[in-house]
């Protein structure tokens, strides 16, 4: 799928739902202040992309780039935590009432959702996240979600905005993510390297593909650099969802994109269902296994993990938990739902079947983690 298809809202049948990024380098200027006439221009993109047809969830950063300057914080308001969480809570109610206004001129509804990754975490919370957006869309509103900035702290933050899309895209079925940045597409080093070459297309995000970016926000202000977005890319391939990185920096950025051809899309690699989906964008866990080469093997023809093949048991997790399966190396293979809590898993990793009832006490399930409920890497 060429990068003209993901942006071509005439053509409904290739994205009938999008969610649209939006950096904090391209909403805010130097000074703190919201780019109001070019915010304009993506706003009349959203309403024409609304009058063909396509649903569209807008995933808005730069709270914390307004609040800083209003508050007066050097270093962009993200020296200490509590400077970025203060900054946030300043910024969010001047950049929703910005979005709102400019939405209202095109007679669309603005819908404010403010979450955090746990929110992704849970699984009822996820559900919760999917209807609320679909209701949301099924009433004409368009929904303009940012992090919780002002209570996500340390390890449950998502800290970038592109996680964040991905999550949002994989929770409302969306087909396509588009980020809006400060470059036009992912460089073969960094952009500013004399050699750097853009690529159009990237058909699964390699160790490669990862050792091309680096994290720094080429602004200043934005957060996770490239390596945030191809993480973010990952999260939408593996649930069968395009992405595109596309530069914002002009009006009308994805007509222009359009025009020019330019950007990097990321090809979606399988098209997992709901829950399975919801699995392989997991981004925090209780704990991990690692296993065999033999049960890599099987796990790679579809095989669920037996405790024969389990070597080893890391963290605290109980039954129902998310883990990760790693291969005798470290790497992570997989993700899945935990049939036992960790001390079982320990007491039968191992052993067969029948050795695994008389440690137990009573029959084994048919497997550690069973198929249905496990993500490929
Ligand atoms: N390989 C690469 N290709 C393109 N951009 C890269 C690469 N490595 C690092 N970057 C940097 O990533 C920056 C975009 O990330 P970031 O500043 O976090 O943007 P945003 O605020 O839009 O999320 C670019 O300005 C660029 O300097
Ligand atoms: N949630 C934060 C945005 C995080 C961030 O900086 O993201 P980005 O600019 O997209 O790299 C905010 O509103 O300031």
């Amino acid at each position: 799928m060429p990068i003209q298809k993901l942006l071509d809202f005439r053509d409904p049948d290739v994205c009938e739902r999008l969610v649209i990024k939006i950096g904090s380098a391209l909403l805010v200027d130097s000074s703190g202040q919201v780019e109001i006439e070019w915010l304009r221009t993506v706003v009349n993109e959203i309403w024409t992309a609304r009058e063909r047809g396509i649903e569209v969830v807008v995933v808005s950063s730069g709270s914390i780039a307004i609040g800083a300057k209003k508050l007066g914080f050097a270093g962009g308001g993200r020296e200490t935590l509590a400077e970025a969480q203060a900054s946030a809570s300043v910024g969010q109610i001047e950049l929703a009432s910005v979005w709102s206004m400019l939405l209202a001129e095109r007679k669309l509804v603005a819908a404010q959702m403010l979450l955090t990754l746990d929110d992704f975490e849970s699984r009822r919370r996820y559900l919760n996240i999917s209807a609320t957006i679909g209701r949301l869309l099924k009433s004409g509103a368009v929904p303009v979600i940012n992090e919780n900035d002002t209570i996500a702290t340390g390890e449950i933050r998502f800290g970038d905005n592109d996680r964040l899309a991905a999550r949002v895209a994989q929770a409302c079925n969306a087909d396509g993510v588009i980020l809006l940045t400060d470059v036009d597409g992912l460089y073969d080093r960094h952009p500013d390297h004399p050699e750097a070459e853009r690529l159009d297309e990237v058909d699964g995000v390699t160790d490669e593909i990862h050792a091309m970016a680096d994290t720094g926000s080429g602004s200043g202000v934005g957060s996770g650099g490239m390596t945030a977005k191809l993480l973010a890319a990952q999260i939408a391939e593996r649930a069968g969802i395009a992405l595109a990185i596309v530069d914002g920096r002009p009006e009308l950025p994805l007509a222009r994109a359009m025009a020019s051809q330019a950007g990097t899309l990321f090809l979606p690699q399988r098209e997992e269902s709901g829950r399975r989906a919801w699995i392989g964008g997991r981004m925090r866990f209780n704990g991990s296994i690692g296993v065999d080469d033999g049960c890599v093997r099987a796990l790679n023809q579809g095989k669920s993990v037996l405790a024969a093949g389990i070597t080893q048991v890391e963290g605290d997790f109980e039954r129902g938990d998310i883990i990760e399966v790693k291969d005798i190396t470290g790497r992570v293979v997989a993700k899945g739902l935990v049939e036992y809590g960790v001390d079982d898993v320990e007491a039968i990793m191992g052993h067969q079947s029948d050795e695994q009832e008389q440690i137990l006490g009573h029959a084994p399930r048919s497997a550690v983690i069973h198929r249905s409920h496990l993500v490929m890497m």
